[in-house]
């Protein structure tokens, strides 16, 4: 076996990526786990952020589905999906579908500009100063991601709940997340899965076509809004979901792939100590 091809399987078995699923088994698993994290803990509910993207439409049906689990086994548990908006969402549409799709106990609509706009606002009252607009623009962008963390983990809190998160492979193979934002969670029931395999599971779901195939966005950035991920990326997840099966890359893809792993390692570990 050729390094690449072994630095490949290393990684791979990091991330726990499996070459192919069978989507009703990771189903029936993935919901059992959070099934039994709510009766093992005794908390009494889930919560969970639902953008109108994929991966949180998944991951917002397999928290239902745990929860009424759950409830057939004398739990009172209940699930909280969260709309998170910052301000006007330009895929609102989406996230309404999600949410009806998902069928949650509970919605709780929460805007996330107030508080991201009047923190950049503090921040910059109290001497902070960008390089230019792009920068600050960025910075506010994972603000918005830790505005959404805050606001679950107040929900968790005031409902003795566990946060979910989205995080699958290939996410955190390219480390595209906010660090302690998205990145922030109790229980990541996606863990392992490809960016294909969580749609292949949405498929088993019975999830709508167009939210399951629909592009993959982070939606951060006030000014390149939607900008698709896989642009700021620079591979398609198509490339990173190939690496993380096995298959081989072009050099270009290889090289990009690898060097951000190796970037964002820190991302993927508890804090360094002395
Ligand atoms: N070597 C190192 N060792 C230990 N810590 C290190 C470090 N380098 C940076 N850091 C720390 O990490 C910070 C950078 O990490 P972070 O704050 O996360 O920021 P960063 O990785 O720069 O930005 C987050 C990226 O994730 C993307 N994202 C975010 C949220 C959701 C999604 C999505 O897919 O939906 C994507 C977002 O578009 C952006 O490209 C630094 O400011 C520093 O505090
Ligand atoms: N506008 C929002 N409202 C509620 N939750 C959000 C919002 N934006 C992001 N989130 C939360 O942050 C998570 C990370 O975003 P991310 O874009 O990776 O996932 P997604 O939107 O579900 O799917 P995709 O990656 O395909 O766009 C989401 O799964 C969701 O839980
Ligand atoms: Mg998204």
């Amino acid at each position: 076996m050729n390094n690449q091809a072994t630095q490949q399987q290393l990684i791979q078995a990091d991330l726990h990526a499996q070459g192919s699923i069978e989507p009703q088994h990771e189903v029936d698993k993935r919901v059992d786990f959070l099934c039994n994290q709510m009766l093992e803990t005794g908390q009494h509910a889930l919560v969970l952020g639902i953008s109108g993207g994929v991966d949180s439409t998944v991951a917002g049906r397999l928290a239902q589905l745990a929860v009424e689990k759950a409830r057939n086994k004398g739990s009172d548990a209940r699930f909280y999906a969260m709309r998170l908006p910052y301000g006007e969402q330009k895929d609102e549409d989406d996230a309404q579908q999600a949410l009806t799709f998902i069928s949650p106990d509970e919605v709780l609509n929460v805007n996330v500009k107030p508080p991201s706009d009047a923190l950049l606002a503090s921040l910059e009252e109290g001497g902070l100063t960008f390089q230019d607009a792009a920068q600050r623009d960025f910075v506010l962008g994972n603000i918005k991601a830790r505005q959404r963390m805050v606001a679950q983990y107040a929900v968790a809190g005031a409902k003795s709940g566990l946060v979910v998160g989205t995080d699958q492979a290939a996410e955190a193979l390219m480390g595209f997340f906010t660090k302690y934002g998205d990145g922030a969670c109790d229980l990541a029931p996606l863990t392992g899965l490809t960016k294909g395999q969580v749609r292949e599971i949405g498929a088993a779901l019975n999830a709508p076509a167009s939210l399951v195939e629909k592009l993959p966005t982070a939606d951060l950035e006030s000014l390149k809004p939607q900008l698709a991920d896989e642009v700021a990326l620079g591979v398609t997840y198509a490339e990173i979901d190939a690496f993380l099966t096995g298959q081989q890359v072009s050099e270009q893809a290889y090289t990009t792939i690898t060097r951000t792993y190796q970037r964002t390692d820190h991302k993927r570990q508890l804090p360094r100590t002395p």
